[in-house]
């Protein structure tokens, strides 16, 4: 391998610690052990480790098979050619979407109950979503297709499971007269064989767009929606959701699709494939969400293009979400992202007298990631004040920052939530005013201070920061920037 890529890898965000194969993957010898359909499957290479063909979609189906019964007590199956889902990654989605849930970006509400409820756009045959979420953390959902193959298999897959039955709809998504019929059957082995996308044998996630393929198409190349609807439609009157979920269909062709070499899992037509591609799929699910706004707390997809996540971005700003949040998933040598937005408007986060009048202020960052070290950290801060246009100066021996921003870069900080997406903060501060009502406070003057940070013991930084004009007039201001800085900083580095 080389150093580039093994750097690449290094580099690569780790598997979420709350999934369950976070400490160790699946043990095959073990499974083959206990379970002897699996046994057929596993194999020993020369360095002795129990291996599968992840070539052969019995074997991954199987193992697919025997994790959902082990590891989550779910009895599971689909039919030949269906995309077969890889357990440990679909449970990264799950947990991104249980972090975003839980954390206080936009006010908690309980439009049912106690009980959260999703939506699974495009759940598929093999359900995964639905499954996934109802047995690990009791959600309710609504999963959606178009097929007539998913959707008798989806209910097949939630029946055979009657202690989480009860959380789960499978809902027929019904065409448009003006939408393009559905492309698929499921009984037309032709379609199947041919869109059986290829495996490889060092794979073991499905397929990823090829890169060259017509992803790269610029922004505004034709590349609308015009299949059957998503949400609009699909949602009904009355009903609210915490979240919505989707993995799209990723390519415009299946020739694209079966061009990729790094597929493993199968998948059909119908699954891997949508006029437009992926780009298409999610900016009508954009599109939806104008229409629907608080319908869904959190709108999320799955991305299976980097350059795709750009645009993407770009068409939520211009439509004025409150909020957009992405991650970067795991998926074996896979990159695939996360996209969430809101329109709900962010929580008022109050700044107490006492805090707003410090003048040294200081947060430990805890659980910072292997990869990152103090300076990753340093030229963060610097990028993250630079969005606002504050001047910065960087000392790389001292490990500090020196700070001016004036009035309006500190507006800019503390407003321009959507600039700072890719850094994950997004949420707006605002000062509780005397009359209670709330307010940014503008200065009058510019605020200069510095940054330190401090390695503690590996993996925990000491982050401080001290306004250099005792006599400043803007204090509030200081604790806010400061405290949307250490959200923005977690966000990153830390797990
Ligand atoms: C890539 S598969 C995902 C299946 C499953 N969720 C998974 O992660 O393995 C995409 C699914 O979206 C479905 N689909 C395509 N267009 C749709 C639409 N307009 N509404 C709902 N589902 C749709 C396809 O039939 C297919 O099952």
């Amino acid at each position: 391998m080389t150093s580039k890529k093994r750097r690449r890898r290094e580099e690569r965000p780790a598997i979420h610690p709350k999934n369950k194969y976070s400490e160790s993957p699946p043990d095959f010898a073990l499974l083959a052990s206990q379970y002897p359909s699996f046994e057929p499957y596993v194999f020993y290479s020369r360095d002795g480790r129990p291996r599968i063909d992840w070539t052969d979609f019995n074997a991954t189906r199987e193992l697919t098979r025997i994790l959902l019964l082990h590891d989550h007590g779910l009895n599971w199956w689909i039919p030949d050619g269906q995309l077969c889902p890889t357990v440990p990654n679909r449970s990264n989605y799950i947990h991104w979407i249980e972090d975003l849930l839980s954390s206080d970006i936009i006010p908690k509400t309980s439009s049912n109950g106690d009980k959260v409820k999703g939506f699974d756009i495009g759940t598929g045959a093999n359900c995964i979503y639905p499954l996934l979420g109802a047995s690990l953390l009791g959600w309710i959902f609504v999963g959606s297709d178009i097929t007539d193959v998913a959707l008798e298999w989806a209910e097949k897959n939630v029946k055979s499971n009657p202690h989480i039955a009860e959380l789960i709809e499978i809902r027929k998504v019904e065409s448009c007269e003006n939408t393009l019929p559905i492309q698929e059957s499921h009984n037309d082995r032709s379609a199947q064989d041919k869109s059986n996308v290829g495996m490889s044998s060092h794979v073991d996630e499905e397929a990823e767009p090829s890169s060259s393929s017509s992803f790269d198409l610029p922004i505004g190349a034709n590349r609308s929606y015009h299949g059957p609807p998503i949400l609009l439609g699909v949602v009904r009157d009355g009903e609210k959701f915490d979240f919505c979920m989707c993995n799209p269909p990723f390519f415009e062709t299946m020739g694209e699709a079966g061009l990729n070499p790094k597929t493993s899992c199968g998948g059909t037509l119908a699954e891997m494939v949508c006029p437009g591609g992926e780009r298409a799929f999610i900016s009508q699910i954009i599109e939806d969400s104008v229409a629907l706004k608080q319908t869904f707390r959190w709108y999320t997809s799955m991305i299976g293009r980097k350059s795709n996540l750009k645009v993407l971005i770009s068409k939520l700003r211009e439509v004025g979400v409150t909020i957009v949040r992405t991650t970067e998933f795991v998926q074996g040598q896979t990159c695939r992202w996360g996209l969430a937005w809101s329109f709900v408007p962010p929580a008022r986060k109050i700044i107490s007298r006492q805090v707003a009048e410090k003048k040294n202020l200081s947060f430990m960052l805890e659980g910072v990631q292997r990869q990152f070290s103090a300076i990753d950290v340093l030229q963060s801060i610097e990028s993250f004040l630079c969005t606002g246009g504050a001047s910065c100066k960087l000392n790389s021996s001292s490990f500090t920052i020196d700070v001016t921003a004036s009035n309006d870069h500190c507006n800019a900080l503390l407003k321009n939530e959507v600039n700072h997406v890719h850094e994950g903060s997004a949420v707006k501060h605002l000062e509780e005013t005397s009359s209670g009502s709330s307010c940014l406070h503008v200065p009058t003057n510019s605020l200069c201070f510095q940054i330190m940070v401090f390695q503690q013991i590996p993996g925990t930084l000491l982050v401080k920061a001290s306004l250099q004009h005792r006599d400043s007039s803007l204090p509030g201001l200081f604790s806010l920037i400061f405290r949307q800085l250490e959200e923005n900083l977690r966000y990153n580095f830390c797990r």
